[in-house]
């Protein structure tokens, strides 16, 4: 095990330099392209670890998995699917394009920004103070980490430059997808992405949905056993964005990256995994983060398509 992991370790680390780190959040430019690190977790919460796993990046998009189990603990399924599809769109994650063209009642799925943000609208709370301390306290629930916050320089960063996600925004308003303020809705998704992690973290909620809802560390039931069913589901079909269909075929684990460089992953039954690496393709998925975790999958034989 100790070498297969030194190995994993080693290709995530070759592969690096050929990405790029994100831009177009200027604050994510800083990220260390030669970073790379990595946790498998079991679901007794025992860990091996590589690289620069406690090194702590923001979780960006890996946030859509969080607001998306805090709303449906909050409303249900019946009530969050009134207002967001389960449908893979093969678009980039920030696509506009078929809001015009297809004219949708609802975004298509919770993991591209246009569903993430009507999902953070519907968590529970008064007003933005108390809807994102309800995500910071839902995070650290499923982390174990008591000190889980979100970076401002990144979050500030996100908010001067976020121009795509402000037209997403206003265009669902103006076809009335989007319900509320939209300025609150955005000030709120760009403080949920710039929440920080670790790799140890986000290897620790791939653990909990691994284990249908129990934490690995205490053995408590934190989420609904449908609810981890269903986020892994959409995880699969959805969480690396138009890049999910190769992924579900070299890696089969249910996974959701974000531009800060990390990737969560929860292999049913087995493993909690946390990838980090801002070295990113041209889909906006960590280079590192997918090598290794293919080089695993495969070693380990991990692939939810290939039981028994
Ligand atoms: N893919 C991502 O991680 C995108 C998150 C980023 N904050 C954005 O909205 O553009």
């Amino acid at each position: 095990m100790e070498d297969l992991l030194n190995k994993a370790y080693e290709e995530g680390t070759k592969v690096a330099a050929s990405g790029n780190v994100a831009s177009y959040i200027p604050e994510l430019e800083k990220g260390n392209p030669e970073d790379v690190g990595f946790v498998l977790m079991d679901l007794k919460g025992n860990y091996k670890a590589r690289g620069q796993y406690l090194k702590s990046f923001t979780l960006q998009s890996i946030t859509k998995v969080i607001t998306l189990l805090l709303a449906l603990e909050d409303i249900g399924e019946e009530e969050v699917f009134k207002h967001v599809h389960m449908e893979p769109t093969g678009d980039p994650f920030n696509s506009i394009m078929s809001f015009e063209v297809k004219n949708p009642e609802k975004p298509f799925n919770p993991m591209i920004n246009a569903g993430a943000m009507v999902v953070t609208s519907l968590i529970r709370g008064e007003g933005k103070k108390e809807k994102i301390e309800r995500i910071l306290k839902f995070t650290s629930l499923l982390t174990g980490n008591k000190e889980t916050h979100y970076d401002r320089t990144v979050y500030e960063s996100e908010k001067a430059t976020g121009n795509r996600n402000r037209s997403l925004a206003y265009f669902m308003k103006s076809t009335g997808i989007m319900k509320g303020d939209p300025e609150e809705i955005l000030d709120l998704y760009f403080m949920q992405c710039s929440i920080l992690g670790t790799c140890k973290d986000i290897a620790t909620i791939g653990a909990v949905l691994a284990a249908n809802g129990i934490h690995p560390v205490t053995g408590e039931r934190v989420i609904r056993k449908e609810n981890a069913r269903i986020v892994k589901t959409i995880m699969t079909t959805c969480g690396m964005y138009d890049a999910s269909g190769e992924f579900a075929v070299s890696c089969g684990v249910p996974a959701k990256s974000g531009v800060g460089g990390g990737i969560l992953g929860a292999v049913p039954g087995r493993y909690g995994i946390g990838t980090f690496g801002p070295a990113l393709d041209a889909k906006g998925n960590s280079i590192a983060g997918i090598r290794m975790m293919e080089y695993l999958s495969r070693k380990l034989e991990l692939s939810i398509f290939q039981i028994g």
